[in-house]
């Protein structure tokens, strides 16, 4: 029996061949392609300027990137765990912390209570993770149909037109990072037929552009709803104009909008 931290003793493989470029990496492009790292190496001093807690999140997807970098360079299962339960512990984190208030269920009445909510579920999430890992990762990506229920119910009460023209860049970006997964998990058949294997690498820059745009998002409403005191602008790096662009928050003088 292999052992847990053995090479290929994770229940998913990718489309992407195995040892192919490497004797020591499994899935190469899989493993080295980590615009996640670099995305949130240019968001770290653009929102810690905001919010000082943005920091936990940012180390925690930073930890989700590493993870995730050992578990396509082994296959193991225990880096697949790893992989998964850092996103899981990530979402986690980030529910709460930023998770609005008003959305709180009818019985929970402080964030402490959330709080522990949160963390009861995740712990419990955590458990039965264990008992079919393959399906870890739909879970996961479930999640996301929740948030883009958040950012509707947001959007509708919100006429701010930067705060529309990010979470449509969210949006389009995770539309198309999902349909890479699925199409990875789904196609790959096809995609070896044509010696184009590389979809799940695709995910992985296209869900960090998503983030690049989600991150702001989350910022600016947690700053919206909990600090009155400020108001929260979203601004893009260099310039509005240029094609590729960062896009952070800054706080103005108190005047609510959304
Ligand atoms: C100020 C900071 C705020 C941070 C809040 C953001 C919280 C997001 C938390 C975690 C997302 C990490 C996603 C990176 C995944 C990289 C690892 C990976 O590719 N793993 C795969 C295997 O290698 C695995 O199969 C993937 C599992 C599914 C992960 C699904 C994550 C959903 C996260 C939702 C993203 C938000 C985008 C907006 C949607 C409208
Ligand atoms: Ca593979
Ligand atoms: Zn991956």
């Amino acid at each position: 029996m292999p052992s847990i931290f053995s090479y290929q003793s994770a229940e998913v493989d990718w489309c992407e061949g195995n040892f192919e470029r490497s004797t020591i990496i499994a899935e190469y492009y899989n493993t080295v392609n980590r615009t996640t790292l670099f995305s949130l190496l240019l968001l770290t001093p653009l929102n810690f300027l905001v919010l000082e807690s943005a920091g936990v999140g940012l180390l925690l997807l930073t930890t989700a990137s590493i993870f995730s970098m050992y578990f396509h360079m082994t296959l193991s299962y225990v880096g697949q765990l790893l992989d998964e339960l850092s996103i899981l512990w990530t979402l986690a984190v980030a529910y709460s912390f930023w998770y609005p208030t008003i959305y709180f269920p009818r019985c929970i009445k402080t964030r402490k209570h959330f709080f522990w909510l949160t963390g009861v579920t995740t712990l419990i999430s955590t458990l039965m993770s264990f008992i079919k890992p393959a399906i870890n990762a739909y879970a996961l990506n479930c999640i996301a149909f929740h948030l883009l229920y958040l950012t509707r119910r947001e959007l509708k009460k919100c006429d701010d037109k930067r705060v529309h023209r990010m979470a449509t860049a969210m949006v389009v970006w995770w539309v198309l990072a999902i349909s890479s997964w699925i199409s990875d998990r789904w196609l790959c058949g096809l995609w070896q037929a044509i010696s184009f294997p590389y979809f799940h690498s695709f995910w992985h820059v296209l869900i960090a552009l998503s983030l690049l745009y989600c991150c702001p998002l989350v910022i600016y409403f947690h700053v919206s709803y909990e600090m009155p005191s400020f108001k929260p602008k979203l601004e893009y790096w260099p310039s509005d104009s240029w094609p590729v662009v960062v896009p952070y928050v800054v706080l103005e003088e108190s005047h609510k909008q959304c």
